[in-house]
């Protein structure tokens, strides 16, 4: 062969070797859509150059920071920024991710503190990311929906009995600053305690040492092992506050989808609201009243929609929302206020008055209502409230004119004498919660005027008595309260005289006929 031929071939053996390499080759090539920060601001920026970005989709700044895309306008995107933006500068790059925010769920969240990406925020492990969801979920359809039937004991005599919750309800917890809300629903939490809940709390731009404080009251009690701390503290961005409630409603729903009973408590709203305005007039969506912008009963009413219980064949599930709202001067006619009473199936009303006066919980029974809950209540509840809601408010009635001195007939002086007591029997301290059966006894014998001759001061060591000998002499009768059986007229008899029993010492040793004198 000469060597002409020799190079010929080797040339075409290269050629077919390149391009059989060709055919095969596939660049790694990586599309990104990259836009630019015009400018930045307190809690947001406005990005240009993104021009097939979607509403709500997140977008990644330099310094791994985040932010969800907005306002869409025609030559500039708004963002609100998830996280510190001090390093942010006009000029940087952004990157489309084309994703929504996204929040870890599931079992490993039990028990901790985390923000509403999923940052842990109690110093321990980092969390173990199972399974992510979109924090804008649709509600339940109405078909989807099941009537709600089962209670949801607080644990609280004056809830339980006069303003009853049902799991899947909507109840609303009003009123001004420092008056014991975020108390009834911590022990609402407490009292999930072996029923089977999983409870969430949310707050919402509330004090660090407030937000210690009922994470702390929850570890104590043991409420943590079954509870998520959702958090977003006041000097975060207000882009977080924004969607920390939302979150807490993804991971809620994740197990009532999976057949548990989850209570979520939002604590509260205004603060949430607040947050809404602020980032609505910094990217200068128009104000409306109060200068919240035009949707903002639209972000409340879509969140608590999410609350519901769900059909049988959907694993029976619920969530429950105790959502709270402050009030300014005992204002409920405000319009953030105003809005939550309406979409909610109720409210527990917090006066300031009460709470000055040691009435604590501090609940307003005239201004609070269950539209939902009455229809769940444990049968026993039945002998009790009605009575005691229409002693006590006639009570609260007349102790109005009794102020100014006038002489009082029989009657009224025991109307008297009964509320008084009444209202120191529905008086409970904080993290105690009260097993039903111990309510129902404890009612019952206010109810049948067992209380009336002993001195106030002396009614709760009177009422622990009668809940110790009432677990004592009847365990079964008790349990049967607890399964909710009705109680038949002996089952209200025994109760009655256990109760007579266990207040003979407070009335020995006490000169009774001027027990009403000492009032
Ligand atoms: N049942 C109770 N018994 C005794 N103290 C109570 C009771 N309920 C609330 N308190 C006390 O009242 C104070 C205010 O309670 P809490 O923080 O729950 O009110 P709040 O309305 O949520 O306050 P804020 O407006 O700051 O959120 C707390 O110091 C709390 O310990």
């Amino acid at each position: 062969m000469t060597s002409d031929r020799v190079l010929e071939r080797v040339l075409d053996a290269t050629q077919s070797t390149f391009n059989s390499v060709l055919d095969e080759y596939r660049p790694r090539l990586q599309v990104r859509e990259i836009g630019r920060v015009k400018s930045v601001g307190e809690g947001i920026a406005s990005v240009s150059g993104l021009p097939n970005l979607k509403i709500n989709e997140l977008l990644q700044f330099p310094g791994n920071l985040f932010g969800i895309a907005f306002n869409l306008d025609p030559d500039e995107i708004g963002v609100i920024l998830l996280g510190d933006s001090d390093r942010l500068e006009a000029g940087d790059e952004v990157y489309r991710t084309g994703n929504e925010l996204k929040v870890p769920v599931g079992e490993s969240l039990l028990g901790r503190a985390i923000d509403a990406t999923g940052r842990s925020l109690d110093r321990g492990e980092p969390i173990q990311v199972e399974e992510r969801r979109s924090i804008e979920r649709e509600a339940p359809a109405i078909m989807d929906r099941a009537p709600v039937t089962v209670p949801l004991q607080t644990g609280l005599k004056v809830v339980d009995a006069l303003i009853p919750v049902g799991r899947g309800q909507r109840e609303l917890i009003v009123g001004d600053r420092q008056t014991g809300k975020t108390a009834i629903a911590l022990d609402t939490i407490v009292n999930q305690r072996d029923k089977n809940a999983i409870c969430i709390y949310c707050a919402i731009a509330q004090r660090n040492s407030a937000v210690a404080k009922a994470i702390s009251t929850l570890r104590e009690s043991g409420a943590m092992d079954y509870t998520i701390a959702v958090v977003a503290g006041g000097e975060d961005p207000p882009g977080l506050q924004y969607i920390t409630p939302y979150a807490a409603t993804t991971m809620g729903e994740y197990f009532m989808e999976r057949g548990h009973d989850v209570l979520v408590v939002y604590d509260d709203l205004t603060r949430h609201a607040w947050a809404y305005r602020e980032l609505s007039l910094l990217l200068r969506r128009p104000p409306g009243r109060e200068a919240y912008p035009g949707d903002i009963f639209y972000i409340h009413s879509r969140m608590l929609e999410r609350s519901t219980h769900l059909r049988d064949e959907l694993g029976g599930g619920s969530l429950t929302a105790l959502p709270i709202v402050e009030t300014q001067a005992q204002n409920i006619s405000a319009y953030i206020p105003t809005n939550l009473i309406s979409i909610t199936d109720g409210q527990i009303y917090l006066s300031p008055d009460l709470f000055q006066k040691a009435v604590l919980p501090a609940v307003d029974v005239g201004k609070s209502v269950s539209r939902v809950g009455g229809k769940t209540q444990i049968a026993a509840y039945s002998h009790v409230s009605g009575d005691l809601r229409l002693s006590y408010s006639q009570f609260q009635e007349v102790e109005v004119f009794a102020r100014f001195g006038t002489q009082l007939d029989e009657d009224t002086r025991q109307t008297l004498q009964r509320g008084r007591r009444v209202r120191e029997i529905l008086k409970q301290p904080e993290s105690q919660p009260i097993p039903v059966a111990e309510q129902i006894a404890v009612l019952m014998a206010a109810n049948e005027g067992i209380f009336d001759d002993i001195p106030l001061d002396r009614i709760e060591d009177a009422e622990n008595a009668v809940r110790e000998r009432t677990i004592d002499r009847h365990p079964d009768l008790c349990d049967r309260i607890e399964n909710s059986e009705k109680l038949s007229d002996d089952d209200r008899q025994s109760l009655v005289e256990v109760a007579g029993d266990a207040i003979a010492p407070f009335l020995d040793d006490n000169e009774v006929e001027n027990s009403a004198d000492n009032d």
